[in-house]
C-alpha cells in the first residue's frame, strides 16, 4: 500500500491518487506549515504546495520516493537533495498561469478606473517571459494592449522574442512581475525592484507583484511613498509571508493574500500534472482525463473597448473583494494569511475563450 502525506489545501488529491496501479493508497491530509519528519516515517509520496519547506531536515528520516508541488514556483524545495537522494520530483508548470494572469488584467482595469487612465495608450512592462508573462502577453495581444518583456535567462538561451532591458521596462506606465525567486547567480531576483528601480519609475505609474514577495524590496517600496512619490501598488505577495509589512499593505491600491494564481481550474490542474508526473514516473496510464475534472468556464462578455473595462471584468473577477478580505483582518495577519488562502472563495476562469 502507498502512503501519501498531502497538503490539505490541494483538491481531487482523493480522486487522482487513492488507487494506484489498482492498489489502494492510503491518504493522510496535513497542513502545509506544520508538516514535519516524523509526519514522513513511513511515507511514500508527499504532496505539497509552496508553504512547506521540502529538504533534507524535512526528508532524512522518511522513505519518500516522490515529491510533488502543485506550483511552478521551487524556491520552498531542495531540490539539490532531492536529485542527491534519488527522491523523484515534479511541479505543476503552468498550471496557475490563466489564473494570474486573469489577476494582472483586472488589476490593472481597476487601476486604470480608479486612476482615469486610458488603456489605449499605456505600456506594460513585463518582467519574467514564462508561463505566467507569455500568458500576460497574450491576454494583452487579444485586447489591443500594449507591453514590453524583459527575460534574459531565455533571451540568453536564444528566445526571439523582442525583449527589452530593465532601464525600458522601469519607463512604463504598468510593471509586472513574473519571475521565480533567486538569491543569488547571475540572473539573481532577490529584490529585482530595488529604491534605483523604484526611484526611476515614473510618477502615476504602477507596480504589481504576483510572483514572490522579495522580488520587491518592501522596505524600499514602503519608503518611497513615505517621500511621497505617486506610484501605485498591488501586491499579492510579500517578503516574508505570512507576516506581512502592514504599514506597507496601508499603502498599496489593492492587496491580497498571495491568491493571484488561485483559479479552481488552476488547483484542479496543479492536482492533475502531478497525478501525471507520478504516473509517467512509475510507467503507468494517467486513466483519467483533466477535462473530466474541470468546472465549465463562464464566457466573458466583452464590447470590444479598452473604456469601462473593470466593470466589465468585475462580475467575472471581483479583485475588490479580495482586498477587502485582506485589509478586514489585517490585524490578525500573519495568523489570518493561510486561513484567507485557506477559505478562498471559489474563482472561475473566464479569459480562456479570448
Ligand atoms: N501569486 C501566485 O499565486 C503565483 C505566483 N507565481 C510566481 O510567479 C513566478 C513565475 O511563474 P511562471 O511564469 O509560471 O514561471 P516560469 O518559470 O514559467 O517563468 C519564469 C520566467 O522568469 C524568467 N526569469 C528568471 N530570472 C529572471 C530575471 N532575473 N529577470 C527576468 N526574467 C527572469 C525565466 O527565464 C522564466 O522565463 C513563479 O516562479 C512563482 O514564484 C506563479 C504562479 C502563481
Ligand atoms: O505556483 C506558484 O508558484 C504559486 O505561487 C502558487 O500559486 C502558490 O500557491 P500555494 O502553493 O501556496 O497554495
Amino acid at each position: 500500500m502507498w502512503n501519501i502525506v498531502a497538503d490539505e489545501n490541494m483538491p481531487l488529491v482523493e480522486e487522482l491518487f487513492s488507487s494506484i496501479n489498482g492498489k489502494p493508497a492510503q491518504i493522510q491530509r496535513l497542513a502545509g506549515r506544520s508538516i514535519t519528519s516524523s509526519d514522513l516515517k513511513n511515507t511514500d509520496i508527499l504532496l505539497v504546495r509552496s508553504i512547506s519547506q521540502v529538504n533534507e531536515e524535512l526528508l532524512a528520516d522518511s522513505k519518500v520516493q516522490f515529491v510533488g508541488s502543485a506550483t511552478i514556483g521551487t524556491d520552498h524545495v531542495d531540490l539539490d537533495y532531492l536529485e542527491k537522494q534519488g527522491i523523484a520530483f515534479s511541479n505543476a508548470p503552468g498550471c496557475n498561469a490563466q489564473g494570474v494572469a486573469e489577476y494582472v488584467l483586472t488589476s490593472i482595469a481597476y487601476w486604470a478606473e480608479q486612476r482615469g487612465v486610458d488603456l489605449n495608450i499605456i505600456t506594460v512592462g513585463i518582467i519574467g517571459a514564462g508561463n505566467v508573462g507569455s500568458r500576460v502577453a497574450k491576454v494583452f495581444d487579444s485586447l489591443g494592449i500594449d507591453y514590453v518583456l524583459n527575460d534574459p535567462p531565455l533571451a540568453a538561451k536564444g528566445d526571439t522574442r523582442n525583449f527589452v532591458n530593465l532601464q525600458q521596462i522601469q519607463q512604463c506606465d504598468v510593471v509586472t512581475c513574473h519571475v521565480p525567486f533567486e538569491k543569488e547567480g547571475q540572473f539573481a531576483t532577490y529584490h529585482l525592484v530595488d529604491d534605483a528601480f523604484l526611484e526611476g519609475m515614473s510618477e502615476q505609474s504602477l507596480l504589481i507583484n504576483s510572483s514572490r514577495g522579495a522580488v520587491v524590496d518592501n522596505t524600499a517600496a514602503l519608503e518611497i511613498k513615505r517621500a511621497g512619490k505617486a506610484i501605485d501598488y498591488i501586491l499579492d505577495v510579500w517578503e516574508g509571508e505570512p507576516d506581512v509589512n502592514l504599514e506597507l499593505l496601508e499603502q498599496t491600491l489593492i492587496a491580497t493574500p498571495h491568491i493571484a494564481g488561485y483559479s479552481q481550474e488552476g488547483k484542479i490542474r496543479g492536482t492533475y500534472q502531478l497525478y501525471q508526473a507520478f504516473n509517467q514516473w512509475k510507467g503507468l496510464e494517467s486513466d483519467i482525463l483533466i477535462n473530466e475534472l474541470l468546472p465549465e468556464a463562464p464566457k466573458w462578455q466583452w464590447s470590444g473597448s479598452l473604456e469601462a473595462l473593470y466593470q466589465s471584468l468585475k462580475p467575472y473577477y471581483d479583485i475588490e473583494a479580495d482586498d477587502q478580505r485582506m485589509r478586514q483582518v489585517k490585524d490578525e495577519i500573519p495568523q489570518k494569511f493561510d486561513f484567507l488562502r485557506k477559505t478562498y472563495p471559489q474563482r472561475l476562469e473566464f479569459l480562456d475563450t479570448l
